[in-house]
């Protein structure tokens, strides 16, 4: 078959301008290596040298083509010497023939089949057959799809766009598509027509939500500029920021479940395998999991491949097996692996911080769904791709956020994010600068800030010069957890313990974790963490987020700074407050300088939320909302319901259940009781104590028993002898909430833990002046920290 020989060498000439400027980005690649998840990182290798091997194919079958080209030309001219009038008809067929018709990036138009229901829409029609055919390409073209020449997307900007019959296949790529260049797949590739291309770029441009998209003319493949379009909106952090909370409020740790242990890769396949099916698609955080797990699970794949071009069909049997997974299941094993790769296509050299970005719903004006991603081609994946670069710092930023968010939830790192403490305006009026700003990490103060301050008063008894840091020690001083006098056991403190959450109304507060469920996360008097922030003089705020630092080295304990951790400090200043805290504040020196440490006062399980006492007066202007003030609170309206004499109501039928839902979960403030019946209080303290410990953890002695009193004040003087015995106050709550009555201070745990003190004499006042059965105990807890610190 002879064709027009020009215009192959016209199309020759971008695919050798594709290769060079591929070749520019691998060398540049080598040279300053974005930064990449490990898992990633590697198969980022493996596509820098599939490039390379695909180029030199390339280029090997550019100058093949070129010498046929030659022959052909050569013939040509031989034939038209011999026989001018068939030579020439011979020539004109063959450029009419509609059959000999290849996407730009020579690749058989059959593919474009599918590209065009993308471009059409989202087709909701899923053609098992088309999927299936789809997953052999991509799994062919795998290795393959960063180096296609991006550039050929562009239409405008000097690039040259090619359209035509023309073949730029390569010999090589064309046999691996199953067909040969002299006799290509009889299917016609079809462009996106410009009025319906027109109306959605119209769509996408008056959109509130769009980003600088001007530049999106520049392609003409419809779904590479939808995609584009939905990643370059403010939706994009909306979602992120959705992403975030939907994550802290997440019950499912990922973690375990996609952290496979073992070392050979069809183990970790299948791993990732069993966690694509884990969630179901429901929220966004459940479709970004499913994403990611089909990523990793391709990516694994690919390392069982080991080089081959196709997949071992040995491989998903092996994989297959590990699940103990019928053969029935081949084919949804199959679907995922060609999903993961379609993924890895996308995310190209963004890296999957890319998934993210992505929609998760079709929402306007992009539409773009799960399905959609699924069915792009390479054609406008490349196109995407060279759509994108157009904003590279703001993808960069935006991927940046994706790969943090995926470190919180596949490696356990806790990241707090910039939108979770900052009041957000709407998110439509602000910048792109703002935006992005809302996706930056925290960063954390690894130590206490501090800057002298002009008028910060030496604190009284101050022996030092001054102005200094006052939390420095002399260096004879001892660190109180080692007893030596230099050491690192600030840098010794459990690591990545934790997880932060959100605590329903109460805020975002902290959750021990330990290494597995079931487990331990910290012993009795284990020190957690450091409370770290702002080291400012003292009586500077009083918004709640500053903590008053006294130094007990100093005659008297003067409060010589105020650790403020609104605006800087650490995860320690999450931890919420409790009545009933498994935590406290404890100021202890600590390798050379004095710091606010938390320590448990209890052994700390796993999924425990940590908490201590903020101390007295804290919420006094608001409500405490820890689960014994709530208990309290839920027991108080049960007596309530239980005293309302109107005889039962019979239901409107007409009433929605949410509606009688909401009425109930209101607050109610306590009733003024002159007595409490015990066993009432008991019988509701049970259904209200704090996180299970596992049950063999269980201190029946420490069982609670919730008691809300009306206290005359003189009573309680009464009841308060010198004796040592020790009532958990917080299980007994003084309802007058005046502070008439105090130990000395050292009697406190640092910080408000209000372990008060009572006689022993008290279970006997209780019953005396309220005919009131208190069950209390001796405070071993209290006793045994005096003893040992
Ligand atoms: C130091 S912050 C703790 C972290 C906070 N929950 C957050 O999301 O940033 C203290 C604030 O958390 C909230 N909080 C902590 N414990 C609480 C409790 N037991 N009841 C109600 N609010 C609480 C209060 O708003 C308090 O001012």
């Amino acid at each position: 078959m002879i064709r027009e020989a020009p215009f192959e060498v016209d199309a020759l000439i971008p695919k050798v301008e594709g290769i060079l400027s591929r070749l520019k980005k691998i060398k540049d690649e080598i040279q300053q290596p974005r930064l990449r998840s490990a898992a990633y990182r590697k198969t980022t290798r493996s596509h820098a040298s599939f490039n390379l091997e695909t180029i030199s194919q390339t280029l090997h079958g550019i100058v093949q083509e070129a010498q046929r080209l030659q022959a052909e030309l050569e013939a040509r001219a031989v034939q038209a010497s011999q026989n001018p009038v068939s030579a020439q008809g011979s020539t004109t067929t063959v450029l009419k023939n509609p059959e000999i018709f290849y996407s730009e990036e020579g690749h058989i138009a059959h593919e474009d089949a599918q590209g065009e229901n993308t471009q059409n829409g989202d087709s909701a029609e899923d053609d098992e057959n088309a999927r299936n055919k789809n997953t052999q390409n991509d799994e062919n073209s795998f290795r393959n799809h960063v180096s296609q020449k991006p550039n050929q997307a562009l239409s405008g900007g000097g690039q040259r766009r090619i359209r035509s019959s023309c073949s730029n296949v390569t010999p090589t790529a064309a046999k691996r598509k199953g067909a040969s260049i002299l006799n290509p797949r009889p299917k016609k590739r079809r462009s996106t027509c410009s009025s319906e291309l027109n109306e959605w770029i119209k769509k996408i441009q008056t959109s509130d939500w769009s980003l600088g998209l001007v530049f999106i003319q520049k392609s003409d493949r419809l779904a590479s500029i939808r995609l584009t379009a939905a990643i370059l909106s403010k939706k994009t952090i909306e979602r992120c920021i959705t992403l975030i909370s939907a994550w802290r409020s997440s019950k499912v740790l990922p973690t375990d479940a996609f952290r496979p242990t073992t070392n050979d890769c069809i183990g970790r396949a299948a791993a990732f395998a069993r966690s694509a099916q884990l969630y179901e698609a429901n929220t966004g955080l459940d479709i970004l999991l499913v994403r990611l797990a089909e990523l990793n699970f391709a990516l694994e794949m690919n390392e069982a491949r080991a080089g081959a071009i196709r997949t071992n069909k040995r491989h998903i049997d092996d994989v297959l097996n590990r699940l103990q997974w019928q053969q029935t299941k081949r084919k949804a094993l199959e679907m995922r692996l060609a999903n993961g790769r379609k993924w890895l296509k996308i995310c190209g050299e963004f890296g999957p911080g890319l998934l993210c970005l992505i929609p998760f719903t079709s929402e306007e004006p992009c539409c773009i769904s799960q399905d959609f991603c699924y069915k792009l081609v390479e054609d406008d994946i490349d196109a995407f791709h060279v759509l994108v670069e157009e904003k590279r710092q703001f993808i960069d930023r935006l991927c940046k956020f994706g790969t943090l968010m995926q470190d919180m939830l596949l490696n356990d790192q806790n990241i707090e994010f910039q939108c979770e403490s900052s009041q957000l305006s709407p998110l439509i009026r602000c910048t792109e600068d703002d935006l992005l700003s809302f996706l930056e990490p925290v960063q954390y103060l690894e130590t206490n800030f501090y800057e002298p301050v002009d008028g910060w008063l030496k604190p009284r008894n101050w022996q030092w010069d001054w102005p200094i840091d006052p939390t420095l020690t002399p260096p004879d001083y001892k660190c109180d957890l080692c007893q030596a006098t230099q050491c690192n056991c600030i840098s010794n403190l459990p690591k990545n313990c934790y997880r932060i959450i959100q605590y329903g109304t109460k805020g975002r507060g902290i959750q021990a974790r330990a290494s597995s469920q079931g487990r331990l996360a910290f012993r009795k008097y284990e020190y957690i963490g450091e409370l770290t922030g702002e080291l400012v003089p003292p009586e500077t705020h009083n918004n709640g987020m500053a903590l008053d630092f006294h130094r007990p080295d100093i005659i008297d304990e003067p409060v010589v700074c105020q650790v403020y951790c609104e605006k800087k400090g650490n995860w320690v200043r999450l931890v919420n407050h409790s009545c009933k805290p498994c935590a406290r504040f404890v100021i202890k020196v600590v390798s050379g300088k004095v710091r606010v440490m938390l320590q448990a006062i209890q052994d700390i399980w796993n999924g425990q939320e940590l908490t201590a006492n903020y101390g007295r007066g804290y919420f006094e202007t608001k409500d405490c909302l820890c689960e014994i003030c709530e208990a309290r609170a839920q027991s108080n309206q049960a007596i309530i319901d239980s005293s309302i004499l109107s005889p039962p109501e019979v239901q409107d039928p007409n009433t929605r259940d949410d509606e009688q839902q909401s009425s109930a979960s209101h607050r109610y403030p306590t009733p003024p009781q002159d007595k409490i019946n015990s066993t009432q209080s008991r019988a509701t303290s049970e259904s209200v104590t704090a996180p299970a410990p596992p049950p063999t953890e269980i201190n029946q002695s420490e069982a609670s028993y919730e008691v809300s009193l009306e206290v005359p004040q003189t009573s309680l003087e009464r009841g308060v002898t010198e004796t040592r015995d020790q009532i958990r106050m917080n299980q007994i709550r003084m309802k007058d909430g005046k502070d008439t009555w105090a130990p000395k201070r050292s009697e406190y745990s640092e910080f408000g833990g209000e372990r008060e003190g009572a006689s022993p004499s008290m279970q006997s006042f209780m019953r005396e002046c309220f005919d009131l059965d208190v069950q209390y105990y001796h405070n071993e807890d209290y006793e045994e920290l005096e003893d040992v610190h």
